[in-house]
């Protein structure tokens, strides 16, 4: 732990397999700061530095292409494809990969955005998305575990996508801070994320925000995490604080539930003292609730969504 950051949680350890003493001593420390801050710093000595910074050179390239080039990142889902920068948030801009751990999912969009691909480019990110995607499986694992209901342990693992969404932010140039990203929850499973640049704040359960370190991974709960942990751990709300004329670039792997799975928290998790927190739901369903002007209106639209 770090006085006045997030925890940091080292998952370099070789030795690190579930059954080991390394790995108990891990998973305690992500049990205690997911129920704490919901989130945690991630040291990952596989995701070496030089490989961030090739993903990041390739982001800087990617992001200066056309902007009818990026309009050919498209999805059946529009939060999972090219979001270019509106009025709400006039400095954000992502592009997103579906099955990104799939290389042809990603050789494809490097040759629909270059005449000639960007191999490079294309394998740096199926690196980087190996490793992200072991740091969410790690915790997803120990996070079961350490509930004992690692009898869903398959059922959960196979019940998920991956979503790797690149994020561009413009530079405000400012001296004070102009906001990057609007406070928010994500609604996801677990997102493993990296930034270029610090900018990342993570709301305290006290109110109090707190900036996340640029150099490790971030890792945080998501909603449908939250909802199938019938409460148990904390959700926290972040965003990205902007100033100075540096542009930042972040992405992150985003663990979604799959469609027409339904996210329901399992009988050991609910008893009197925890009774059933939210409606059974498909994460589908609430993205497309989330776009409606019922969400918009609403506090929390996950909590409208899903109240019982
Ligand atoms: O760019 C970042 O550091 C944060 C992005 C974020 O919170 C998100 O995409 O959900
Ligand atoms: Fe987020």
């Amino acid at each position: 732990m770090e006085m006045g950051g997030l925890p940091v949680i080292d998952f370099s350890n070789q030795h690190l397999k579930p059954g080991s003493p390394d790995w108990d001593s891990v998973r305690t420390q992500v049990r205690q700061a997911l129920e704490e801050y919901g989130c945690f710093e991630a040291l990952y000595k596989k995701a070496s530095s030089e490989l961030r910074k090739a993903v990041f050179e390739g982001l800087e390239k990617l992001f200066e292409l056309p902007l009818e080039t990026k309009m050919k990142n498209v999805s059946d889902n529009p939060s999972h494809a090219y979001i270019a920068p509106h009025p709400n948030a006039p400095l954000y801009e992502s592009i997103g990969i579906e099955d990104p751990n799939v290389a042809q999912n990603v050789e494809s969009l490097t040759n629909s955005f270059w005449p000639h691909g960007n191999m490079t480019f294309s394998e740096s990110v199926g690196c980087v998305v190996e490793q992200m995607s072991e740091v969410d499986r790690m915790v997803r694992r120990m996070i079961l575990e350490s509930f004992g209901v690692e009898k869903y342990m398959d059922e959960h693992m196979n019940s998920t996508r991956y979503l790797l969404r690149a994020m561009k932010y413009t530079a405000p140039n400012t001296s004070e801070k102009k906001l990057g990203s609007k406070d928010h929850t994500d609604k996801n499973i677990v997102t493993v994320l990296c930034q270029g640049i610090q900018g990342l704040e993570i709301q305290l359960k006290n109110g109090e925000w707190i900036t996340a370190k640029p150099h490790s991974l971030t890792v945080f709960i998501g909603d449908s995490f939250y909802a199938w942990l019938n409460g148990r751990l904390h959700t926290p709300y972040h965003r990205v604080m902007m100033k100075g004329n540096e542009a930042r670039y972040s992405f992150g792997l985003f663990s979604n539930p799959k469609k027409g799975y339904i996210i329901k928290a399992p009988q050991e998790l609910i008893d009197e003292q925890h009774p059933l927190l939210f409606k059974p739901f498909d994460f589908y369903d609430f993205l497309q609730f989330f776009h409606s002007d019922a969400a918009r209106k609403s506090q929390s639209a996950f909590h409208t969504f899903c109240a019982i």
